[in-house]
């Protein structure tokens, strides 16, 4: 049977959209859960919801893009719930821009979250479950944007192709520990990024409010967009020991948008 029961598992960008629709899922299945992100009350929302299903939470405020916080939030995942097993490098940023615009700042501050993000995330965790002797799971946010560069995320679209290229390397150096790396990859989400990226497309090009996120759902086959819960399905299983001899791969979860 599918399992997480027991495990301890921390999120990343836990406070609202994927993240907590991956807390309350792994929660609903038995996993005890740290919960970080930059923003406290958020945290206190999502870790009461978490309790509701029995299990233990903790929440911790970090930046991902700092190397030091994502290593205090693993410690202290362990040592407030006991153990450390799953982690899952799930905050992101989106960022609407053509690529004549972009400056300097903009892909510092970018890559510094999605991609340096994910990195502290997979050294961390790593380091975490060699210290602990076990095996453990490292799982990551890539996005269909990993798979195809897309017009006008095209910063954000590198990032995710990047998060691909270290779920490789990741999962190449730390078979031999047991670790297994992988990535999950949405397609669209109805969560305030994708509020935000419709708001920007109509800021630049003068498409009306709701048109470009209209666009892309119309193009899902599955004829719908997709939910927090649906990503969390594949995140669940990737946690879990059923996903035990999968390693190295970026899985696509979009309804049907890219196909590889
Ligand atoms: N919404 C979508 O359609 C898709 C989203 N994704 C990816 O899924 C992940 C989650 O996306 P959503 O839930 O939609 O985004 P969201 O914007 O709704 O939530 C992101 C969360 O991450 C937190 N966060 C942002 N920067 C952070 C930082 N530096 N340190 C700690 N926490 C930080 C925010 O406070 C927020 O709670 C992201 O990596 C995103 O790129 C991938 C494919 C599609
Ligand atoms: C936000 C995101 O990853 C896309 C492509 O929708």
């Amino acid at each position: 049977m599918m399992s997480v029961k027991g495990k301890v598992v921390l999120i990343t960008g836990a406070g609202q959209g994927i993240g907590r629709g991956i807390a309350l899922r792994l929660a609903k299945d038995g996993a005890n859960i740290a919960l970080v992100d930059l923003r406290a009350e958020q945290l206190e929302g999502v870790k009461k919801e978490v309790e509701a299903f029995g299990v233990k939470a903790t929440t911790f405020v970090a930046d991902v893009s700092k190397q030091d916080q994502v290593k205090a939030a693993v410690d202290h995942a362990e040592k407030e719930l006991g153990g450390f097993d799953v982690i899952v490098n799930n905050a992101g940023i989106a960022q609407v821009k053509p690529l004549a615009d972009v400056t300097p700042e903009d892909m510092d501050r970018i890559f510094r979250i999605n991609v340096d993000g994910v990195l502290w995330g997979i050294q961390a965790a790593a380091a975490k479950f060699k210290a602990l002797g076990h095996k453990g799971k490292i799982i990551n946010a890539s996005s269909i944007a990993g798979h195809d560069g897309f017009a006008m995320l095209g910063v954000y679209s590198a990032t995710k192709f990047a998060v691909r290229a270290l779920t490789q390397a990741a999962a190449k150096e730390y078979a031999s520990a047991g670790i297994t790396v992988n990535a999950y990859c949405p397609g669209i989400v109805g969560t305030s990024m994708w509020v935000e990226i419709d708001e920007r497309f109509a800021e630049i090009t003068g498409t009306p409010k709701g048109e470009t996120y209209k666009k892309y759902v119309d193009g899902i086959a599955l004829g719908r967009a997709q939910t927090p819960e649906d990503v969390a399905a594949l995140v669940a299983f990737l946690a879990s020991d059923d996903s035990d001899y999968i390693t190295g791969q970026a899985i696509l979860t979009d309804g049907g948008i890219v196909y590889r």
